[in-house]
């Protein structure tokens, strides 16, 4: 009987978007950018020369971002594709994490999220006055944009002495909060995130995002691996719901948990990064029973490389990723179907921090027929799960098998 195995490689877009203009985003191109930079030797560290994903290109990577962009990124898209392959357009409005996946699981988003504004304080004072009343605090610290290990490293030393924990926000819709684990505690990181969140989920503010760290100096200040996301649940039922309603298992890799509120969750593996990412993706193809969808997340792509911009880096880890790929492949059976894409863009070479809208590439294997599929919308990727696993069609979008 039949699974599938869905790989999120988070902010891997390849251009192209109709609306990107509307985000300030015309023209970006995470994956034709960085092939660009690679041609022209400017991605020299820690590797070297021209962008190398011979795995993904011979699903169709090259061609999709060709399609979706119109950009021949270089080294890549010269074969015949073997996979099915396709350049999604998205029609939720954020560019975010939550509405990527969400709309990839057959959910658009059909409403705006909330976005604080660039101000200082950047949140009501009756939410903040809340959350201290609620929470028990003797007052938050920052409660303003920043980038996360800045604020840390800025206000670290007086959230220790003071025991007020550091709130702020990005471009995305989210309320962050970092912590001590051991100052602070992490129970009761988790305790104020949970409270924040009954306060701003009915805001329409996508997530609340706990951030510990450790260290006893700004210098020795690291955010540790136990981040959690406190995101609002997704308004109708997504391919993991409709996959669990029928009995089968949704294994998810990574924070897919945390994107879908848990819903539709039925086993959870996590890793530090990527590459422990990959493993427990590969533990999943072997252990998950028929009927399953092996639903995985790659954070690194976004969080270490696209907002710090780091060409290299992300060249690097699509270099690492593309090379595990045959383990993948190896270990599928004859009735897997096994889909690569991406939630949003995160272009290395654009201006500022944030996401990019862009197209995603979707390139299809195992259980489907090689060829060109053309455009399609995020919310074809779970359809095509569904038609896949023999699932009731949803409301969105058209199965691409
Ligand atoms: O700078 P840090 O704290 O990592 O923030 C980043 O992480 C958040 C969630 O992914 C995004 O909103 C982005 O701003
Ligand atoms: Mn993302
Ligand atoms: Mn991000």
């Amino acid at each position: 009987m039949a699974r599938a195995v869905l790989c999120v490689l988070d902010s891997v877009g390849c251009g192209g978007a109709p609306d990107a203009a509307a985000f300030g985003d015309q023209g970006a191109n995470t994956l034709g950018h960085i092939a660009e930079e690679c041609a022209m030797g400017r991605a020299e560290e820690g590797r070297s020369g021209p962008l190398r994903l011979p795995n993904l290109d011979a699903l169709g990577l090259g061609a999709a971002i060709a399609l979706a962009s119109g950009v021949k990124a270089p080294g890549l898209g010269a074969g015949t594709p073997r996979g099915r392959w396709a350049a999604a357009t998205e029609v939720s409005q954020g560019k975010d994490t939550p509405s990527g996946h969400w709309e990839l699981a057959g959910v658009p988003v059909p409403f705006a999220w909330h976005y604080f504004p660039v101000t200082e304080p950047a949140f009501p004072a009756a939410l903040t006055d809340a959350l201290i009343a609620r929470a028990g605090l003797p007052g938050i610290l920052g409660n303003r944009h920043s980038s996360g290990m800045p604020i840390i490293r800025e206000l670290g030393p007086e959230h220790i002495r003071t025991g007020k924990p550091i709130c702020y926000t990005s471009a995305d819709s989210v309320f962050q909060i970092a912590a001590h684990e051991g100052h602070f505690g992490l129970d009761r990181l988790m305790e104020v995130c949970r409270i924040a969140a009954e306060l701003v989920h009915p805001m329409k503010v996508g997530r609340v995002i706990a951030r510990p760290f450790v260290g006893e100096t700004p210098d020795e200040f690291r955010r540790t691996a136990n981040r959690r996301d406190f995101a609002l649940p997704p308004p109708e039922p997504t391919i993991c719901d409709r996959v669990e309603a029928v009995g089968g298992e949704v294994w998810a890799v990574g924070k897919v948990k945390d994107i879908f509120a848990g819903h539709g969750i039925t086993t959870v593996l996590k890793a530090p990064d990527d590459m422990g990412l990959f493993d427990r993706t590969l533990e999943a193809v072997d252990r998950a029973p028929d009927g399953a969808l092996v639903f995985a997340n790659f954070v690194d792509f976004d969080t270490l490389y696209g907002h710090p911009r780091d060409v290299s880096g992300y060249a690097r880890a699509l270099e690492a990723f593309d090379a595990r790929v045959p383990e993948l492949l190896a270990r599928l059976r004859p009735d897997d179907l096994l889909i690569f894409t991406a939630d949003h863009g995160n272009d290395p070479t654009w201006v500022g921090n944030d996401h990019t809208r862009e197209r995603v590439p979707v390139l299809m294997t195992g259980a489907a027929t090689p060829g060109a599929i053309g455009h399609c919308g995020f919310a074809d990727v779970a359809e095509s799960i569904a038609a896949h696993l023999g699932l009731a069609p949803g409301r969105h979008g058209r199965s691409l098998l």
